[in-house]
């Protein structure tokens, strides 16, 4: 074998290493389903979509219900999409608000004394800036967003439904929008988060569903918003798999472009925002649900000082959890691969437990010995964690069944005792629980 030369860094090797990276970077492009770039959806999508938009009469209007940090930064990426292809979607995008009266600092570049000296509606400041001041601050929103207060007038004649609030709130807004959605619409969840009542855990895709007796997908990933709305690149899933035999009046009328996985990844798909449609809601939305469960552990964990051999300890027990759970609650289409495989699993996972926000606040417990509450209250602006309220209910939910002892990490992050989360960060935990379990029906499951 002939020697290695040492490394020189002449022209000619920093062009086959740049070479090289972009070959790297054709062949991630590719495994999230597209060539690099938006060139590269376009051959994709279009592609696929032209004889679609050829036959097309009409064009989806598209609805975002919610407006914070996530909901924000996903209404930009939707109405660069909406301007981008119009022969698939109207340009104006609603973007519904719930209300409430900002102070903007003065030292907002665009502070203007005689407007803004005393609190205005936050529409009206998102509207007039096209910034969301106080959930998205700093971030340029396209001119075709459309803030509004009325979640009728958001909803009114959109194809396609956009959920983007924290999970505490869906049921309600539900309410507010029933009877005024399209029967045939179609909706994406961005929820993170589960809701449980006597009858059992429902997803928010399916809680969407059965209110407004429409269809609703998931869409989930590591995705940081304020990232993704820096244009900084990471990738998503979308799950979508509406059932073949839908009623008559559920059904989109010819004149649209038909609403499948193309659609879904013309709308949300970006340069810096790849995304992949797999059919596994359920996989999905408890990806994006129980990861923020782990996220509070790993904050204990860094709050304690334990190190990072302990938090990747806690992510991959972590890991094999929300596996378990979707197993064992959602036997009948929930895929391993798409907790271990897709960004909404195991890639959601790890920046969720380095840098988001449900991390950052546990850590801040630890640190001031505060409730997570107060934390919450202080540093977030009004942003909602999902973690707290999702450890309490998925716990509610295994207490019930008698199976809090299945999920041992889920269960010690309920309770914050640390103690037991330092058992198995020392290794007490040895065994494997998660290897294979029986089920209340007494299946085994590995
Ligand atoms: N922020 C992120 O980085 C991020 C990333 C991916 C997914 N998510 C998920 O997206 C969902 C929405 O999160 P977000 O970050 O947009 O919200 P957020 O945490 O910024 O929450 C604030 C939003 O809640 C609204 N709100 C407050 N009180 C309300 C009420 N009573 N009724 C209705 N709305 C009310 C506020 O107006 C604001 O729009 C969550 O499930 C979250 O887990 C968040
Ligand atoms: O900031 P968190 O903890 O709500 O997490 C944000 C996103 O879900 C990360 O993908």
């Amino acid at each position: 074998m002939p020697p290695i030369p040492p490394a020189v860094l002449t022209p000619s090797a920093v062009r086959t290493a740049a070479t090289r990276l972009q070959s790297i970077q054709r062949q991630l492009a590719s495994q999230s389903g597209s060539t690099s770039g938006q060139r590269g959806l376009n051959t994709v999508v279009t592609a696929g979509n032209n004889k679609k938009r050829m036959v097309a009469q009409k064009k989806h209007k598209v609805a975002i219900v919610g407006s914070g940090n996530w909901g924000s930064a996903i209404a930009k990426i939707v109405a660069e999409n909406t301007k981008h292809y119009p022969d698939v979607f109207q340009e104006e995008v609603k973007m519904w608000v719930f209300e409430e009266t900002y102070l903007l600092p003065s030292s907002h570049p665009r502070y203007d004394f005689s407007k803004h000296s005393q609190p205005v509606k936050l529409t009206q400041l998102i509207n007039e800036l096209n910034e969301n001041v106080k959930y998205l601050p700093g971030i340029r929103l396209p001119s075709n967003i459309l803030a509004t207060p009325d979640i009728t007038d958001a909803v009114k004649d959109a194809t396609i439904l956009v959920f983007n609030v924290p999970h505490q709130f869906v049921s309600k807004i539900c309410d507010q929008i029933l009877g005024h959605n399209l029967p045939y619409a179609k909706a994406i969840s961005c929820i993170k988060g589960v809701e449980v009542s006597s009858e059992g855990i429902s997803l928010f895709s399916d809680v969407i569903g059965r209110r407004l007796g429409i269809y609703c997908g998931a869409l989930s990933g590591a995705n940081i918003a304020n990232e993704v709305a820096q244009e900084k690149f990471s990738e998503t899933t979308i799950a979508y798999q509406p059932p073949k035999d839908i009623p008559k009046e559920q059904e989109m009328p010819k004149e649209y472009p038909p609403v499948d996985h193309a659609t879904f990844k013309t709308l949300f798909h970006r340069p810096y925002f790849h995304v992949r449609c797999i059919s596994d809601v359920a996989g999905v939305s408890l990806g994006g649900a129980l990861k923020n469960i782990v996220a509070l552990a790993a904050g204990f964990v860094d709050g304690r000082g334990w190190g990072d051999n302990a938090k990747a300890a806690i992510m991959r027990v972590g890991l094999l959890e929300m596996r378990k759970f979707g197993k064992m609650f959602f036997a009948d289409t929930c895929r391993t691969s798409t907790f271990t495989e897709e960004s909404c699993g195991v890639a959601d996972l790890i920046t969720s437990c380095n840098g988001g926000r449900n991390h950052k606040c546990a850590k801040m417990m630890v640190a001031t010995g505060k409730k997570i509450e107060e934390i919450e209250e202080e540093v977030l602006n009004g942003q909602k964690l999902q973690g707290t309220s999702t450890a309490k209910e998925v716990n509610e939910f295994l207490k019930m069944r008698g199976l809090e002892g299945e999920f041992p990490l889920f269960t010690a992050v309920y309770s914050t005792l640390t103690p037991i989360l330092m058992h198995i960060v020392r290794g007490g935990w040895s065994a494997n629980p998660c290897r294979h379990y029986r089920d209340p029906q007494g299946r085994v499951h590995r």
